[in-house]
């Protein structure tokens, strides 16, 4: 109640939102989309675009305003319709939220780079490591565009289901311009959405990419049925393994605490609507990772960024047992008993 006061007379004329007049999302998935619906339900005169690749299901945003592949049964608000024409989504737009995945990324931003004006800032919410380059997405971006753009960086726990219910949801907008990042908390912030600001960029990217792997592996230790001990252990040691790299990459220990390392790992490793979980769980119960990633219609960024992090621990010389492993098991150099047996079996050491 009082934040919803705090908020309300947070929200007057100047306000980024009350300056606001497009958004444009890239990708209309379930998290842009969820996004996107949570801005446009702030201001009503507030024009949300989504710009989709696919014409059936941009017909259908914009005659039932539902995503009918992606979230089904959810109404959207008015005021955000789709189109899969880049240059007329983009015209006008004062922010782009991005949420395409990390692997489609620099195609994408390849493809539209010319209708983007370079001082529209982009709030990225994709989560990962590119295979091949091993980038963050803040610097797959100046990359891919070949040129600086501002950018933020917005991540923690948050299912784009219950962001799409309104549910009450945290997250954290990382940007090394404090101005940009707290411009990024006015947007988003909502009597249910909190949004904490921090300038550790490399933090919070890269607990948001790791937590992906380590949610495969708690999956996995569910689907074998492992137990409760054994899930708290591996959920431990995974994240003092996330410490040990973000330390090496020069993140703030307190971003590890925050809602993007702590806060996500909790969520994606014990959270029923988890991909990644559910692809370790499927994979913990036998099925092949082909078949898996066949039938779902979804991303789960671990399934690439688990190769990357094997790179990652070789280059800053950091024994990852628990992240390496996963990806071990989704190459099939490991079984899902074998990496189990393989980390139980490590030396005992003192706690790090
Ligand atoms: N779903 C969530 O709960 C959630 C929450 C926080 C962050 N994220 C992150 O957001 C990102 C997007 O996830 P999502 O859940 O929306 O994924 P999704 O699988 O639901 O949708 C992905 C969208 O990207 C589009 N896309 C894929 N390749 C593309 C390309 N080459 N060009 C243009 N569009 C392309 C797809 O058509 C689809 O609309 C991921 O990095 C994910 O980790 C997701
Ligand atoms: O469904 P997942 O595993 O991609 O996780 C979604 C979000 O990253 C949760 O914050």
């Amino acid at each position: 109640m009082r934040w919803s006061k705090v908020f309300r007379t947070r929200k007057l004329a100047g306000s980024p939102l009350e300056a606001a007049k497009k958004i444009v999302v890239f990708g209309g998935g379930s998290f842009g989309t969820a996004m996107g619906c949570a801005l446009a339900r702030q201001k009503p005169d507030l024009e949300v675009v989504l710009l989709v690749r696919d014409p059936y299901l941009c017909k259908d945003i914009n005659q039932l305003h539902e995503n009918t592949r992606y979230l089904k049964g959810f109404k959207m608000p008015p005021n955000v319709r789709a189109t899969t024409h880049a240059p007329e989504a983009i015209a006008g737009a004062q922010y782009a939220v991005h949420a395409v995945p990390v692997q489609s990324s620099r195609a994408f931003l390849q493809g539209i780079k010319e209708y983007l004006p370079s001082t529209v800032p982009i709030i990225c919410v994709s989560k990962g490591l590119e295979v091949g380059s091993g980038q963050m997405m803040s610097e797959l971006i100046p990359s891919a565009l070949e040129r600086k753009q501002p950018a933020v960086f917005l991540s923690g726990p948050s299912f784009a289901k219950e962001v799409m219910q309104n549910r009450p949801t945290g997250v954290v907008a990382a940007c090394k311009d404090a101005k940009l990042a707290r411009t990024v908390q006015a947007l988003f912030a909502s009597p249910t959405m909190r949004v904490n600001t921090t300038t550790d960029v490399v933090g919070v990217e890269i607990c948001g990419a790791l937590k992906n792997v380590l949610a495969i592996a708690a999956g996995i230790v569910e689907g074998m049925d492992l137990g409760h001990n054994a899930l708290a252990a591996l959920i431990a040691q995974g994240c003092s393994e996330i410490r040990w790299l973000a330390e090496k990459l020069g993140a703030k220990p307190t971003t590890m605490s925050g809602l993007s390392g702590l806060g996500d790992i909790m969520l994606t490793c014990y959270g029923d609507l988890s991909r990644n979980r559910s692809v370790g769980m499927r994979l913990g119960r036998g099925e092949r990772l082909e078949d898996i990633i066949a039938s779902s219609s979804q991303v789960a960024e671990g399934v690439a960024t688990a190769g990357v992090v094997v790179g990652l621990a070789r280059k800053y010389r950091v024994s990852l047992p628990v992240l390496t492993a996963v990806a071990q098991v989704l190459d099939n150099n490991l079984t899902a008993r074998e990496a189990v047996f393989h980390i139980m079996n490590l030396p005992q050491i003192e706690e790090a």
